[in-house]
């Protein structure tokens, strides 16, 4: 269905392991800021050549639908940064996603290869952040906050305990972009970024009918849900 846009005024949207024409194209018609393909492996993977299809028609469409350019992140396993240069160039990435628990230093050298953002993933188990939070916040464009489930990299539809870590994140993140991930659905991601701030909600198993198939009446249930989060009020605002 080709319906209005939705107006943005939460946090940005990506949708991620696209691996559909189709749905990227609704995505960036929904005002998704960020569209991600998968390259870290499981039942998401795409070819670069796939992604850089993909891609284009999220672009095409936002063109066409007079919404801005989304950006496009691959998300990467344990390539190399050669290798990540090579699919970034292939698939005409704006950003890099490390999902194999990234050091600063790799992080660094993913930079000067890609010449790309390169978003780090900070997969977390219960209610504290890894130890390396802050360094990781300190180096990378932006930091994904995901669930750590064991054997699994990414996709988990497992949510974080979003009340408990935000005042961990608060106090590391500083000017770096924070992006809530982990088991987000149409149903919590108001609830969750307002308990969190994200700059970006991150969705992928949420708004499947099968790993890899977005159903279109979910992304747009998950857009207006992140468009629907109250704003941020300062410390110390007087409630009216
Ligand atoms: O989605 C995958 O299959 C995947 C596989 C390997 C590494 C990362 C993967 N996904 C990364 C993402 O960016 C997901 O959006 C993120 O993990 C959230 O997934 P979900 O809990 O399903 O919304």
């Amino acid at each position: 269905m080709i319906g209005r846009p939705v107006e943005r005024r939460g946090p940005a949207v990506k949708f991620c392991g696209l691996t559909r024409l189709q749905d990227a194209a609704e995505g960036a018609r929904l005002g998704a800021r960020y569209l991600g393909a998968i390259f870290a492996g499981g039942p998401r993977l795409v070819s670069s050549a796939s992604a850089a299809q993909i891609f284009s028609a999220g672009r095409a469409a936002a063109a066409l639908s007079w919404q801005s350019v989304p950006r496009c992140v691959g998300v990467m396993g344990t390539q190399s940064p050669s290798e990540i240069a090579e699919l970034a160039g292939e698939a005409s990435l704006d950003a890099v996603q490390l999902h194999a628990d990234p050091t600063p230093e790799h992080v660094q050298r993913v930079r000067e290869a890609t010449g790309r953002e390169v978003w780090a993933v900070l997969r977390v188990e219960g209610a504290a952040l890894p130890p390396n939070a802050a360094e990781l916040f300190a180096a990378a464009d932006a930091v994904v906050l995901d669930a750590k489930v064991n054997g699994k990299l990414g996709g988990t539809g497992v949510a974080l305990d979003w009340l408990a870590l935000h005042d961990a994140a608060a106090a590391v993140r500083g000017a770096t972009r924070l992006v809530l991930a982990g088991g987000l659905t149409p149903g919590n991601v108001t609830r969750a970024a307002e308990a969190m701030h994200p700059d970006v909600v991150d969705v992928s198993s949420g708004v499947e009918e099968a790993p890899g198939q977005k159903d279109h009446a979910l992304m747009r249930a998950f857009a207006q849900g992140a468009a629907a989060v109250a704003p941020r009020t300062q410390p110390g605002t007087p409630s009216q």
